[in-house]
């Protein structure tokens, strides 16, 4: 039996849009939601906040697996890996996260359309077995379209803008409301591989040791 010596990498979010992100990058994960209170953390700027918060959420579910796998983790050979992940828009000087309810999300939208605003993603990635900690902000800046009153009014009738930070989709409804970026795409979905590549090599891996298909 060929023993792989893939690192194992764990997504610590509930978002479907990471995982599909990943996987489509070739990286199948397991998930394991942190369930981080995201609301006791102050806000103090859009990078810091996405980078304390995707740090709260890695660490809490790097605790989970070692409290759980203790007997199976291996002291040698692949390395276990846990990614948490936050994502906030800076707009107009506030730090936005997902809208509070739909007049909340026509609100954004009344200020945003025609205007830009920077999608902050905070990343840690912990080696469950070594307590290493890689971490980075990647931020994309977003040109939005300038959407009429019904375009709002119907897109926030889908539900979609409620459940995601900045209450705008790239990869989705959303996708016909943003102009252009400046930056990487993956960001604003919330989720750099770019970055990841980065972070996985400072804990001593390449981004390829991931791949399901190589
Ligand atoms: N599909 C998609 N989702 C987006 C986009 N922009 C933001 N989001 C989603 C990703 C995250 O699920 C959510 C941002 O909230 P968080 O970063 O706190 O993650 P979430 O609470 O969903 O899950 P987690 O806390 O990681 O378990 O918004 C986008 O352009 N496309």
């Amino acid at each position: 039996m060929q023993i792989s010596n893939r690192p194992r990498l764990i997504l610590g979010s509930a978002s479907p849009a990471r995982r599909t992100l990943l996987k489509s990058a070739g990286i199948d994960v397991d998930v394991i939601v942190s369930g981080v209170d995201e609301s006791a953390v102050e806000a103090v700027s859009a990078d810091t906040l996405s980078q304390v918060l995707a740090r709260m959420k890695a660490a809490a579910v790097a605790d989970r697996v070692r409290q759980t796998e203790a007997a199976t983790l291996p002291g040698t050979g692949p390395a276990t890996l846990v990614l948490g992940c936050d994502s906030v828009l800076a707009f107009d000087g506030e730090i936005l996260g997902k809208p509070a309810d739909a007049e909340d999300a026509v609100r954004r939208w009344q200020a945003m359309r025609g205007r830009s605003g920077t999608l902050h993603t905070g990343h840690s990635l912990v080696d469950v077995t070594s307590n290493r900690v890689a971490e980075g902000v990647a931020a994309t800046v977003v040109h939005f379209a300038d959407l009429s009153d019904e375009e709002i009014k119907t897109y926030v009738g889908t539900g979609e803008p409620l459940h995601v930070a900045g209450s705008f989709t790239i990869d989705g409804l959303g996708g016909a409301f943003v102009e252009r970026i400046e930056g990487d795409h993956g960001t604003v979905v919330g989720l750099s591989l770019p970055l990841l590549r980065r972070l996985v090599a400072e804990l001593g891996h390449s981004i390829t040791d991931f791949w399901t298909t190589a």
